[in-house]
């Protein structure tokens, strides 16, 4: 700190406030966030997993790292001051009609290569949002806040911790099911929508409308003018069952935009040059750092740092399978109140109420059933949780009044409210899953029942 002069503060987080600071004696400028330490060892342990995380990547569409301490009940990360804002500010200010597509495919370009690190490094960002990305003063886009972020899969007492946005929130999350890189991917959907429409994809003046819209897709077409690449990549993204999205990868790649992506991007380096997945030593530095032994148990169950294309089907964990189809579940609950419980539903309907598949034809699926988790104790959470605020970027964990609003929605409700059927996009259950495109996944993932149900019990 002493080595720093304080310029202003930049704003205020959930957790601290960020600095904007200046080397005594030079002329560079960067960021300092402060973040005020919980005194729970597993709070602090969280609080320092941006700092640890950011600091393992390097990628020139990520924030840089520059360094990190610990002071009076503080953690200072110091990283790269992006001079151009954010791009929720940059939307907001985009006030004279739409961003050209060549803006749109640079931007959205330059964050799937971000990602693309992000991902090839077994890590998921969980909290991928307009408000998180930035941008430089030369217009060079930034993934930041890694403060949600996980490695790989983990235990239980650090899933917990996972904190969305539920604007940017994926079905599967909502259904209760693992999080993997396509929950990310469905992130960058919305952030790519809100850059081609101005608007979020799915709006809506409660929670049970907001999910439901969420689950089923239904959400407006975008504008005719914007290439039918952009409309086909939009589908994908926003498909049911995350099996069914293409990876970041394949974004970048082999779909049918890359081409338009390519031309914003410098050459690509080769598979082997471009991925540098972690070591196990440095996955045990990682998982030192972070205090967490699950680190290296969880890197053992997925294949290990370095070792990932290793981890391949038939192993010892059965990997969880999806049918074509979205998870009808959450639908169900949610449209009719009056179903008692999938747990008096024979197996075979409940497979197919749930459109989730058993692994194989003797395997048991061990989670993502509401067998455990009643609908009525959905229902209920929902309509506490209505009376919740989402403010501008609620989590799961901030309290507040009044509907969910989003960070673009200007403190007005958010216009479309009406019945969800309206802009159900059929062609989300069109057969498109790739396996071998689901990377990776969450071990044990968040429960956003609990999550709920301790909001509610709050208020
Ligand atoms: N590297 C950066 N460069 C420029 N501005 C930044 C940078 N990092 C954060 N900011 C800005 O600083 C402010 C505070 O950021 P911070 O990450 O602490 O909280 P937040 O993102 O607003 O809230 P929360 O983390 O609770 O979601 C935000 O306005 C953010 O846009």
């Amino acid at each position: 700190m002493d080595g720093y002069r304080i310029l202003k503060e930049i704003g205020e987080g959930s957790f601290g406030r960020a600095l904007l600071v200046q080397p005594k004696g030079g002329e560079s400028k960067w960021v300092l966030k402060e973040i005020q330490l919980p005194k729970a060892r597993s709070g602090a342990e969280q609080s320092r997993r941006e700092a640890v995380l950011l600091a393992k990547m390097n990628h020139p569409n990520i924030v840089a790292f520059k360094d990190s301490f610990e002071a009076d009940g503080h953690l200072y990360i110091l990283m790269e001051f992006c001079g151009g804002g954010d791009l929720m500010q940059r939307i907001r200010q985009q006030k004279n009609g739409h961003f050209s597509e060549d803006n749109i495919l640079k931007w959205f370009a330059q964050m799937c290569s971000g990602a693309r690190h992000i991902h090839d490094k077994r890590v998921l960002h969980r909290d991928l949002k307009s408000k998180n990305i930035f941008l430089t003063d030369n217009g060079t886009v930034k993934l930041g806040d890694f403060g949600s972020a996980c490695v790989l899969s983990s235990a239980k007492g650090y899933a917990q911790a996972y904190v969305g946005t539920p604007y940017y929130v994926s079905p599967e999350i909502w259904d209760n099911k693992p999080y993997n890189n396509k929950s990310d991917v469905w992130s960058l959907g919305c952030v790519l929508y809100e850059l081609c429409t101005l608007r979020h994809p799915f709006q809506a003046r409660s929670w049970k409308s907001l999910i439901l819209k969420v689950c089923r897709g239904a959400y407006e077409p975008l504008p005719r003018h914007l290439p039918y690449e952009l409309h086909y990549l939009i589908k994908h993204m926003f498909k049911a069952n995350p099996r069914d999205r293409p990876s970041v990868q394949t974004i970048l790649t082999s779909h049918r935009i890359s081409r338009l992506l390519q031309k914003h991007l410098p050459p690509e380096k080769p598979q082997a040059e471009r991925v540098h997945r972690w070591r196990r030593e440095e996955g045990k530095e990682v998982a030192a750092l972070l205090g967490q032994k699950a680190l290296l148990t969880a890197s053992t169950v997925a294949g290990g740092f370095g070792e990932a294309s290793e981890c391949q089907e038939g192993e010892s964990r059965p990997r969880r399978r999806w049918a074509a189809g979205p998870s009808e579940t959450a639908l169900k609950v949610l449209r009719d109140a009056d179903v008692i419980s999938t747990e008096s539903m024979p197996i075979g309907d409940l497979e197919a109420s749930s459109g989730v598949s058993r692994c194989g034809p003797q395997q048991k699926r061990e989670r993502g059933r509401w067998v455990r988790e009643p609908p009525q104790r959905l229902l209920s959470l929902l309509e506490k949780a209505s009376l919740c605020t989402a403010s501008e970027t609620y989590t799961i964990h901030r309290r507040g009044e009044g509907p969910p609003l989003g960070p673009l929605s200007d403190g007005q409700d958010d216009a479309v409210d009406g019945p969800e059927d309206d802009i159900m996009d059929e062609s989300r259950l069109d057969p498109r899953s790739d396996d071998e495109d689901t990377d990776f996944e969450e071990e044990a993932h968040f429960d956003l029942l609990d999550g709920l149900e301790e909001m509610a019990t709050k208020h």
